[in-house]
This record gives structure tokens, sequence and C-alpha cells, in this order.
């Protein structure tokens, strides 16, 4: 019998600039363009993979960090299965404004409990020098701030993009199986009203 995949809804939030999109593209099409235009709206992307043995399909939303585009995109958060936090590494400010980013997210997504919710924190641009945040400091927000897992990446050489988004993965089956909402790659037991939402949205 052909196994179903369950579909995972994953979404990057941030700042205009820290890398979301060449993010989701460099691990979906492992490419990295150093002139990107910034994100207008939101867009996705799918890509099947494996983890720990369940087949998975995750459905990567990529949104527009910038204010402007506020009200384009928080209307796609609801539905999402994990939220991507990310930060450059090489600007404080967007590290200093995850907070809001979370804040954002949670209300937006009508995230009823915040702190069984799982979240991810990265902090991109690791292939540039130039730090204004230290590990040490990051660690410490995500540890302060509901324990989430942090990853340093780089979309340009592709440094822990692979292993950030199989971490979001991990948590979400983690929290799924938690609460008894069996993911199943080989039945129907996929929790289908809640990966619905997912399904169908557009942007
Ligand atoms: N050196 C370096 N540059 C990066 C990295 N990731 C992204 N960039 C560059 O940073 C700029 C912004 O990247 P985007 O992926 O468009 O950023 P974004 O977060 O999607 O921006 P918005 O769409 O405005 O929200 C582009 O010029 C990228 O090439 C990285 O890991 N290292």
């Amino acid at each position: 019998m052909m196994s179903k995949s369950a579909l995972l809804k994953v979404i990057l939030l941030g700042d205009g600039g820290v890398g979301k999109s060449s993010l989701m593209n460099r691990y979906i099409t492992n490419k990295f363009d150093s002139h990107l235009f910034h994100t207008i709206g939101v867009e996705f992307l799918n890509k099947e993979l494996e983890v720990d043995g369940r087949r998975v399909t995750l459905q990567i939303w990529d949104t527009a960090g910038q204010e402007r585009f506020r009200s384009l995109r928080t209307p796609f958060y609801r539905g999402s299965d994990c939220c991507l936090l990310t930060f450059s590494l090489d600007d404080g400010q967007s590290f200093q404004n995850l907070a809001n980013w979370k804040k954002e997210f949670t209300y937006y997504a009508d995230i009823k409990d915040p702190d069984s919710f799982p979240f991810v924190v990265l902090g991109n641009k690791l292939d540039i020098p130039e730090r204004q945040v230290s590990g040490e400091d990051a660690r410490k927000w995500c540890r302060e701030n509901g324990g989430h897992p942090y990853f340093e990446t780089s979309a340009k050489d592709a440094t822990n993009v692979a292993s950030a988004f199989e971490e979001a993965v991990r948590r979400i089956q983690m929290t799924d199986d938690r609460d008894g909402h069996l993911i199943s790659t080989d039945t129907n037991t996929v929790d289908l009203q809640r990966k619905s939402q997912a399904q169908n949205s557009c942007c």
C-alpha cells in the first residue's frame, strides 16, 4: 500500500533581510542568490523528507519581514505547526525584535498555549565574520523565553540549514505525540482537521 505523509506547515518569521527566503531556497533548491528581492506577502514551497523514520511533507512558508507588509503576511499564520523565529547574527536589532515576532505570531496564529507551541530560533548569516549577537546571548534568550532550540545557520554556505528544518519536524512530532495526535506515515490517522488549515491556505 502507498504510504501517506503528514503535511506540516512551518513558517519563517523575522525582520526584512535576515535571510528567510534564502534559507528556504537553500533548503529546497540548494541554491543561494546574493541579490534576492524582498518578499511581498508570503510564498510557500513543499519538500518531502523522512525524519526519525517518519515520512512528512514539509510546507515552508516564507513571509515578508518588512513592516509595511504586515497586513499581507499575518492572515497566513493560522494553521502553522512550527514557527522559525529568524534573526541575522550581524544585525543586533533583528535579534532584539524576536520577542515582537513571537508576540505577533502567537496573536495572529491564535496560539492558545504559547509555552507548548514549537518555536525554533535561527541566527542566520553565520558566514559573516562581523557578529553583533553572540551565541551565548542568543542561547540565553531561547532559554528564558520558552526553552527553544537554537541554530546558527548560513544560507550562503548551507551550514546547519537542513538540521534546523529537521529539528522543526522533530519538535512538531514531539508536540503531537505528547498531545496524542498520532502522525502516521502509512495510515490515515493524521490529525486531518488541524492539517487541513494549511492545505487550504493560498498566497
Ligand atoms: N552572507 C550571507 N548573506 C545572506 C545569507 N542569507 C541571506 N543573505 C543575503 O541577505 C539578503 C536578504 O536575504 P533574504 O533571503 O531576501 O531576506 P528575507 O529575510 O527573506 O527578507 P524579506 O523578504 O524582506 O523579509 C540577500 O542579499 C541575501 O543574499 C547568509 O546566510 N549569508
